[in-house]
């Protein structure tokens, strides 16, 4: 029997760092198993693909990068589709997924123009677009719309075969039909019904499905916050206390949430196998692992700019650099300073993850063998040999948020439905507003969040898949190496509030506070051995610069410590000159003016 060919359809992805264009890769792997021919193309490549003609379904995987801007291979492809006639496109069926950062201004930009052009000149949308999140984890999106994909491609396929038919039919005049499509399925979530938590009994009273059901522990740990103007110790499940004012907390929920039914996203499948084995050849390593560009630097002199009774500490850093050669910056330039996640913080992880015994054991860590990940990897900025201490103090980012992601796979390690059911609301769709209040506007981090959900134990492999690498903090540097060679110097601020002051959401700076606490309180270095050292590197390739002509008169504007580059560009001006003259100094000063006299400074 003659084989019969499978449909096709095309993949086009524009991907600035690479992960739209894994994605793309993933769909067309997995085409086959669809039944379903995928081309594969990189939007650059437009040799390979011609949309003028293509009449199969098309999908777009997209990020955005720069400010809104499209990928580098994408912007070739932005440009021509805006400049086609209004029909140009007609004939085409597409489906878009859109990959960007929230924390970035213009969300999915590079998408929503593609699309945008692609309605303007008549194409047909068969699959409702995604906006994948990268701020949050892409995969909240990115999993249940390639799950939706393959149906809506087989839809479009045959509503295309069925359309076919019908316009041999019909007279020239016939329109089509025009997007939006109302037939299109929107992406499918797991949908999880709350009749599907064991541990929920009947309604009761005015809390949640889950309450009165479940044990007794249970109903205190999901008792609703009280607002801070009710004596704490009021607030009760109970009808009895009418007056009480309720609100929802981290670890507690209200209706209608806590009666609705959850799209809770599909489990990140684990990818890692981690065991840890006793060994005395770990390697003790003190500082960050990437030593190639790091240079260890002594702090030299610290000096602190404002008054003691401020609760803004401004501090100046002086780094000596002399035993440094190549090491040289001009203003303007930025250096990364690595600093380590904080001892006591590290001690409270091992302890809660209950590995505190084997932090001196050696991490091994491995891709599991069945894991449908795609392009799994063991994370590059975790080293060989290190110890479990060593992992959590210089590798994972212990304070970053957990995304919706990594809430979603603890939910698979928590004991109660009470907590495992307030895990999984906060990463569900409709969570997403607790989730954002009461996680990420608070900048909560695991160990915060392990604290509340007292019943959740997750493996370690799990914090390695989830925390992101441990970052170096970029500092400016605030001195010219004319006025100070072999010298670098740093400025910051730190904040501290007095016990009577209640703490405003946000906390110290991880670098920050680091460096504050190193030379706090400010002293007197007297002997070279007592100099702390830090690990730096320069970050490359700075186009910071004052204009090169020294006539140009310039304003200079920086909120905060953002004025430290400006303090390097005096400096060189000056040419090393220990006074700046008058008008520089002017300057100076009135940019310290502005910081003195801003509200609480
Ligand atoms: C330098 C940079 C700039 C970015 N700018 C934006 C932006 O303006 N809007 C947005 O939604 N996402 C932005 N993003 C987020 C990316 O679109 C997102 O991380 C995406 O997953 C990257 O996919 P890619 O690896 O295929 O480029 C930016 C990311 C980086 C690294």
């Amino acid at each position: 029997m003659p084989c019969e060919a499978k449909p096709r359809f095309v993949v086009l992805y524009g991907s600035q760092k690479g992960q739209a264009e894994s994605i793309a890769e993933g769909i067309a792997d997995e085409a086959e198993e669809h039944g379903l021919v995928a081309e594969l193309s990189c939007l650059n490549q437009n040799e390979k693909y011609n949309l003028e003609k293509e009449k199969a379904p098309v999908v777009f995987i997209v990020s955005t990068t720069g400010d809104g801007e499209p990928p580098d291979n994408a912007l070739q492809f932005v440009k021509s589709i805006k400049k086609k006639t209004p029909d140009h496109y007609k004939h085409l069926c597409y489906a878009l997924l859109a990959l960007g950062d929230t924390n970035y201004a213009n969300f999915c930009n590079c998408g929503k123009t593609i699309e945008r052009s692609l309605q303007e000149h008549g194409a047909k949308q068969f699959y409702a677009t995604g906006y994948a999140d990268d701020g949050v984890g892409l995969e909240v999106v990115l999993d249940p719309w390639i799950e939706g994909l393959w149906k809506a491609i087989n839809g479009a396929l045959s509503k295309m075969a069925s359309d076919r038919t019908d316009y041999s039919n019909a007279g020239p005049g016939d329109s089509i039909q025009q997007t939006p499509d109302s037939s299109i399925p929107d992406v499918q979530l797991n949908l999880l019904r709350i009749t599907d938590q064991k541990d929920c009994g009947p309604t009761g009273a005015s809390v949640s499905k889950c309450a009165t059901a479940a044990s007794a522990s249970a109903v205190s740990d999901l008792r609703p916050a009280v607002f801070p103007s009710q004596p704490l110790g009021t607030a009760s499940v109970s009808a009895a206390v009418p007056h009480v004012t309720l609100a929802a907390s981290l670890t507690h929920s209200l209706p209608p949430l806590s009666e609705s039914s959850l799209n809770v996203p599909a489990l990140p499948p684990p990818y890692l196998d981690v065991t840890l084995k006793e060994a005395d050849t770990v390697q003790q390593i003190v500082g960050p692992s990437n030593k190639e560009t790091l240079h260890e630097v002594p702090i030299s002199r610290a000096l602190q700019l404002t008054r003691g009774d401020s609760v803004k500490t401004s501090l100046l850093l002086e780094l000596d650099l002399s035993a440094h050669p190549n090491l040289t910056y001009q203003p303007g330039d930025s250096f990364d300073v690595f600093c380590p996640n904080k001892d006591s913080e590290v001690e409270e992880m091992l302890h809660r993850v209950g590995l505190y015994e084997q932090r001196n054991h050696s991490v091994h860590i491995s891709l599991r063998k069945d894991t449908k990940k795609k392009g799994a990897q063991v994370p590059a900025h975790v080293p060989p040999n290190i110890s479990l201490l060593y992992l959590l103090t210089w590798c994972l980012e212990i304070k970053s948020v957990p995304k919706k992601a990594f809430v979603r796979a603890l939910v698979e390690h928590t004991e109660g439905g009470v907590q495992r059911r307030r895990l999984q609301e906060l990463c569900s769709k409709q969570g997403s507003a607790d989730y954002n209040l009461h996680v990420r506007d608070q900048s909560l981090c695991l160990m915060e969040l392990l604290s509340a959900f007292t019943s959740c134990s997750p493996p370690l492999s799990l914090l390695i898949e989830h925390l992101p690498k441990l970052q170096p903090r970029p500092y400016s540097a605030a001195s010219s190496w004319l006025r100070y060679p072999g010298r670098l110097h740093f400025v910051f601020n730190v904040v501290e509030f007095p016990a009577c002051i209640a703490r405003p959401a946000g906390r110290r700076g991880l670098c920050t506070g680091w460096l504050f606490d190193l030379v706090h309180p400010v002293p007197v270095f007297p002997e070279k051995a007592a100099w702390p050292q830090i690990h730096v590197s320069l970050r490359p390739n700075s186009l910071f610069r004052p204009p090169s002509d020294q006539s140009v008169p310039f304003i200079m504007i920086g909120p905060g410590t953002g004025v430290a580059p400006f303090i390097g560009f005096l400096q060189q001006r000056a040419g090393g000159e220990r006074r700046p003259t008058s008008t520089k100094m002017s300057l100076l000063q009135a940019v310290c003016r502005s910081e003195e006299s801003r509200p609480g400074c």
